[in-house]
C-alpha cells in the first residue's frame, strides 16, 4: 500500500474535554471548567455529587482512548503515517503538556485537531479554538513555535450521520422489544443535547447557521432516511443546564417535556442523545440516571439510544475530515461531503474566522457570512 502524509501536518491531536479519574480530582476538575465562568457554586456541588455517584471517574477518558485507538487504525489501514496524538482541556493529558512533549521530541510544529464536539457554539467550538491559541501562546512563550488547525464542525458530514442514523435505528429496534409495535400516537423520540445560554445560541447564529438549527438539520434528515415502519415524530430537547436559573437557557428540559408528553398520551420515548459523541457524565447523569428516574415515575417506557462512540462510520467520517482539511489547507480542489436535511447547510471549512462564535462584539473583524455561504 502507498504511504500517504498529511504535510504540512506533522501530526493529528484528539481534543476533547477530559475529566477526574478518581475522588480527589472532582473539585479540581470542576473548577477548571468554570474558570471565570460565573457558575453557583450551589451548581459546582450538584454536579459533583453526579461524579461521586459514580466512583469520582469519569467515563470520557476510557471513552476517548477508544477512540483514539479506532482513529489509529483507520490511519494504519489507509497508509497514513502521521502520528495521532490524544489532549484535553480541563484535564490530563492536558493539550500544552501533550504538545509540548512530542514537539520537543520529534521537532513536529504544526498540528491539525479532531475535537469531540460536532456543532457550533461557544462552548462547542470557539472554547477548543481558544485552548489552541492558548497552547501555541504558551510554547511560543517557551521559545516553541508551532501551528493548529482543526477539521470543520462535522454534524452534517455524512460519516456522523450515517453513524448516528444508525445509534437510531439500532434503538428503535430495541425499544420495539420493549413496547411491540411501534405507535405514533404513543411513542415519540427525543433527540437531546446540551443546553447552553440562549445568549450563547444567538452569537452562534450570527455566523453559522446556529447550534439549534444545526440538530435540526441532522434530525430532520434522519428523519428522511427512516423507513415507513420506523417513523415516529422527533423532537429536540435539552439536558444539563446549568448557569442562574434566571438566566435564560435552550428548552425544553428533557425532563419536563416528558412530563408534558406524558399528560399528552405519550407512554414511551427513546431517548437519542445525539449532542454527546461517547456515552460522558450528562448521558450516564442526566439521561441514563435522572431522565429514566422522571420516565419510571411517569409509568413511562424509556431506552436511551446509543451515542456514536467508535461507531465504524463515524471513525471513518472523521479521518475523511482530516484528509479534507488537509487538502484545504495545500489549496487543492476539495469537494466536501454533506448531508442536506432540508435546510441544505453548507459545510463549514474548519477556517472559520477567530471569533466567528463570539458574534456582535466582533462585528467588524468578521466576514459577513451567512446561511447560504461557508460557515465554521
Ligand atoms: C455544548 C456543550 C457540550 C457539548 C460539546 C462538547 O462535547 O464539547 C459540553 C460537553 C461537556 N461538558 C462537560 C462537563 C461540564 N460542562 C460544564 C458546563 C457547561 N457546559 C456547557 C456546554 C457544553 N458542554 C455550558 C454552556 C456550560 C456552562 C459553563 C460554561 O459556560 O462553560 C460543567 C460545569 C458544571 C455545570 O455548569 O454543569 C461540567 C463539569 C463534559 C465532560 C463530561 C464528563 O466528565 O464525562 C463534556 C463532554
Ligand atoms: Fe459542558
Amino acid at each position: 500500500m502507498e504511504n500517504i502524509d498529511l504535510q504540512p501536518f506533522d501530526a493529528v491531536v484528539l481534543m476533547s474535554f477530559g475529566g477526574p479519574e478518581k475522588p480527589e480530582d472532582v473539585l479540581p476538575f470542576l473548577q477548571n471548567v468554570t474558570r471565570g465562568r460565573g457558575i453557583p457554586d450551589e451548581r459546582l456541588e450538584e454536579v459533583g455529587e453526579h461524579y461521586y455517584l459514580f466512583g469520582g471517574k469519569s467515563p470520557i477518558n476510557e471513552q476517548n482512548q477508544a477512540l483514539l485507538q479506532a482513529l489509529k487504525s483507520e490511519f494504519s489501514s489507509r497508509g497514513i503515517l502521521t502520528p495521532l496524538l490524544w489532549g484535553n482541556r480541563n484535564w490530563n493529558l492536558y493539550l500544552t503538556d501533550v504538545i509540548r512533549e512530542h514537539a520537543s521530541n520529534t521537532g513536529a510544529r504544526n498540528f491539525l485537531a479532531i475535537d469531540t464536539s460536532a456543532y457550533s457554539s461557544y462552548s462547542s467550538c470557539r472554547q477548543y479554538r481558544e485552548d489552541f491559541a492558548e497552547t501555541v501562546d504558551t510554547l511560543d512563550s517557551e521559545g516553541l513555535r508551532i501551528t493548529f488547525e482543526k477539521i470543520r464542525q462535522y454534524y452534517n458530514h455524512p460519516g456522523f450521520a450515517e453513524a448516528e442514523l444508525k445509534c437510531v435505528r439500532d434503538g428503535l429496534a430495541g425499544f420495539k422489544e420493549i413496547v411491540g409495535e411501534l405507535d405514533p400516537a404513543r411513542h415519540k423520540i427525543l433527540f437531546v443535547t446540551h443546553s447552553i445560554p440562549s445568549t450563547m445560541q444567538a452569537t452562534s447564529e450570527r455566523y453559522t447557521p446556529g447550534y439549534q438549527a444545526q440538530h435540526e438539520e441532522l434530525i430532520r434528515w434522519i428523519g428522511q432516511e427512516l423507513d415507513g415502519g420506523e417513523k415516529l415524530d422527533a423532537e429536540l430537547v435539552f439536558c444539563s443546564r446549568s448557569g442562574s436559573p434566571h438566566t435564560p437557557w435552550l428548552e425544553p428540559d428533557i425532563n419536563d417535556r416528558m412530563r408534558e408528553l406524558s399528560d399528552e398520551g405519550i407512554d414511551g420515548v427513546l431517548v437519542v442523545p445525539i449532542g454527546f459523541v461517547s456515552d460522558h457524565m450528562e448521558v450516564k447523569f442526566d439521561l441514563d440516571t435522572e431522565a429514566a428516574q422522571t420516565a419510571q415515575e411517569l409509568g413511562m417506557s424509556f431506552l436511551r439510544a446509543d451515542s456514536v462512540g467508535t461507531s465504524a462510520p463515524f471513525v471513518r467520517g472523521l479521518v475523511d475530515l482530516v484528509v479534507e482539511r488537509v487538502a484545504q489547507v495545500r489549496g487543492e480542489q476539495v469537494d466536501p461531503a454533506v448531508i442536506n436535511g432540508g435546510m441544505a447547510l453548507s459545510p463549514g471549512s474548519g477556517a472559520c474566522s477567530l471569533t466567528c462564535c463570539e458574534g456582535a462584539k466582533w462585528k467588524n473583524t468578521v466576514p459577513n457570512w451567512s446561511r447560504s455561504v461557508p460557515q465554521g
